[in-house]
């Protein structure tokens, strides 16, 4: 039997021509606004073999803030000897200085990368654990319970200096030496760092094997022990998986996406791994919803032209690569 409810939305489509009310109806409680994290001057960065100019890297997070996204991770406090794409940390941070409009926080592995990015001038930082032990020890050198044993001591001196921090778990659907990661590991490591203080906790599928046959479990089990508003994914788009993933996610309450401009990325810890999703293909599907991002898909387009222009590669995203090769109006679509 055909609901009231339903009736009266049917009508209120018909007398409005309000297509996004409908097609929201239809795909059930997508939030209205969803946070795009940009990740690409970090993680769609920190793989790339060819050391990137200071200036280029600053020059892309400046035209990132521009096209109004609210969140851009700008670096790692990492050890340049496993990241040295990212040893300019803190030029990186000392030239953004002043930029305005966007916050920019930073991946801190231990006490010394946050003692270093808090005197670059960071305001947020970024702490990193793994559901999958074998991960952990490759991208941290260390198991599971050091690495949040290491965290606990940077939470306590993030809240003594008053600086947010954001948690990420990698390998939350599967690792490429372990194999399927059973949720559950997932939900015990994010519990952990939602009791140390953690604003936002955000879900990777590092290698981006997910389907949302395998991240709907995980989510559920994470959501069981960690509020839906403090979730974030973070789908790398190896298998073309990741915005079936994201709509997935959104459907489950989640309203916090982490995306790279052009698609860049890949962690130089996870062989086989391509880039994220990239923010140009999460915005065109986003606008296509009706779900406000604030964010100008013209701008990002721009912004990864800048990036593919430098690295001598084309863009990743397929909406930039469609929009730039048709005539139609970004604007209207
Ligand atoms: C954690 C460590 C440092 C352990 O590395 P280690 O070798 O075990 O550390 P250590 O404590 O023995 O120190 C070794 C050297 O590193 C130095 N060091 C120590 N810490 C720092 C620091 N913070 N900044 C700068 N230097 C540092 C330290 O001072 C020493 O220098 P030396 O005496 O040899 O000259 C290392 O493994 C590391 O830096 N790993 C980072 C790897 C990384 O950045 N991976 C990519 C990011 S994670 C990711 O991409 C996944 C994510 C977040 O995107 C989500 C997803 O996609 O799933």
């Amino acid at each position: 039997m055909v609901s009231l409810a339903r009736i009266l939305f049917v009508l209120l489509y018909i007398i409005n021509h309000d297509i996004n009310l409908f097609v929201l109806q239809l795909l059930g409680s997508i939030p209205r606004y969803v946070k795009i994290v940009e990740v690409g001057p970090r993680d769609g960065l920190q793989n790339e073999k060819e050391i990137v100019p200071t200036k280029v890297k600053v020059g892309l997070i400046k035209m990132l803030v521009s096209s109004g996204l609210p969140v851009v991770e700008a670096t790692s406090f990492v050890s340049p000897k496993w990241v040295p794409q990212l040893g300019d940390a803190k030029d990186v941070m000392e030239a953004i200085r002043n930029v305005e409009g966007a916050r920019f926080p930073v991946l801190t592995p231990n006490l010394k990368g946050f003692e270093a990015a808090v005197a670059a001038g960071a305001k947020e930082v970024a702490i990193f654990a793994s559901a999958s032990e074998s991960f952990s020890k490759s991208n941290i050198n260390c198991s599971i319970e050091e690495s949040l044993k290491r965290y606990h001591d940077v939470s306590l001196a993030a809240e003594k200096a008053s600086v947010p921090i954001r948690g990420y778990i990698s390998c939350v659907v599967g690792c490429p030496v372990e194999g399927k990661v059973p949720p559950t590991k997932v939900a015990y490591v994010a519990e952990r760092l939602y009791d140390m203080g953690c604003s936002e906790i955000s879900l990777g599928d590092t290698i981006g094997v997910g389907t949302p046959g395998t991240v709907v479990p995980m989510l559920e089990a994470v959501m069981n022990v960690v509020p839906v508003d403090k979730l974030a994914v973070h789908f790398h788009d190896t298998y073309g998986q990741a915005l079936s993933n994201i709509l997935a996610s959104l459907q489950m309450g989640i309203a916090t996406v982490d995306s790279s401009v052009a698609g860049l990325g890949g962690c130089p810890y996870a062989k086989g791994a391509t880039g994220n999703v990239a923010t140009e293909d999460v915005v065109y599907m986003l606008n296509g919803l009706g779900v406000k991002t604030n964010v100008d898909l013209g701008k990002v387009m721009l912004a990864g032209d800048f990036i593919c222009k430098h690295l001598e590669r084309p863009s990743r995203s397929k909406t930039a690569t469609a929009l730039s090769t048709s005539t139609a109006n970004v604007s209207k679509l």
